[in-house]
């Protein structure tokens, strides 16, 4: 008998970004609670019912470390393909001209950190894969293919806006 795999849970991941250059910093969350506890991320969770995908962006943000953006950039998707559970397509936001204070949640305590500090050894084990590519300001698909243990394939495409903003009604791999 073939089992079939529920289509993938939908995702935001939103990563507050100040300054430029060598000066460029991104605020990160350590999870408190859930999946990718313990592990540092962006801002981030379920679409919710009804909502879009900008609007939980906007939602997340606020709802984790208490900022707002004015400049919310929707930059990405990552396609997770999983042997162990549901797959998981995440979008991928940036966040500039950031209003309001920061704040630890229930779910995330958040940290400044320099772009060439950042601590890959506490991360989801793939974020030093894609991170550069979205700090470097490029639009991106991401595919990763995990067995429980491991990443076992990975492909990172550059893509234009259209394709991006195609991917917001369609989204799959
Ligand atoms: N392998 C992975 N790599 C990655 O970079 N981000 C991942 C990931 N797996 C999950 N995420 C992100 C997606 C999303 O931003 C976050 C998980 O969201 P949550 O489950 O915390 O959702 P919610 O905030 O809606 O949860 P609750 O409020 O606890 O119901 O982690």
């Amino acid at each position: 008998m073939t089992t079939t795999k529920p289509p993938p849970r939908l995702y935001t991941v939103i990563f507050p970004i100040e300054g430029s250059g060598s000066g460029q910093r991104v605020l990160l969350g350590l999870k408190k609670r859930g999946m990718g506890k313990g592990l540092w991320n962006g801002f981030g969770g379920k679409l919710e019912p009804g909502e879009t995908l900008d609007d939980c962006a906007h939602r997340e943000l606020q709802e984790e470390c208490g900022l707002e953006a004015k400049d919310l950039c929707y930059v990405g998707v990552l396609f997770m393909i999983c042997s162990h559970h549901d797959d998981l397509t995440i979008f991928v936001y940036t966040a500039r001209d950031l209003v309001g204070s920061v704040v630890e949640s229930d779910e995330m305590a958040p940290q400044w950190f320099t772009t060439d500090k950042l601590p890959y050894d506490g991360c989801h084990r793939e974020a030093r894969l894609w991170w550069p590519t979205m700090l470097n300001g490029s639009l991106f698909v991401a595919r990763f293919v995990f067995t429980q243990d491991d990443c076992i394939q990975h492909n990172i495409e550059h893509v234009d806006r259209a394709r991006l903003t195609q991917l917001l009604s369609q989204p799959g791999p």
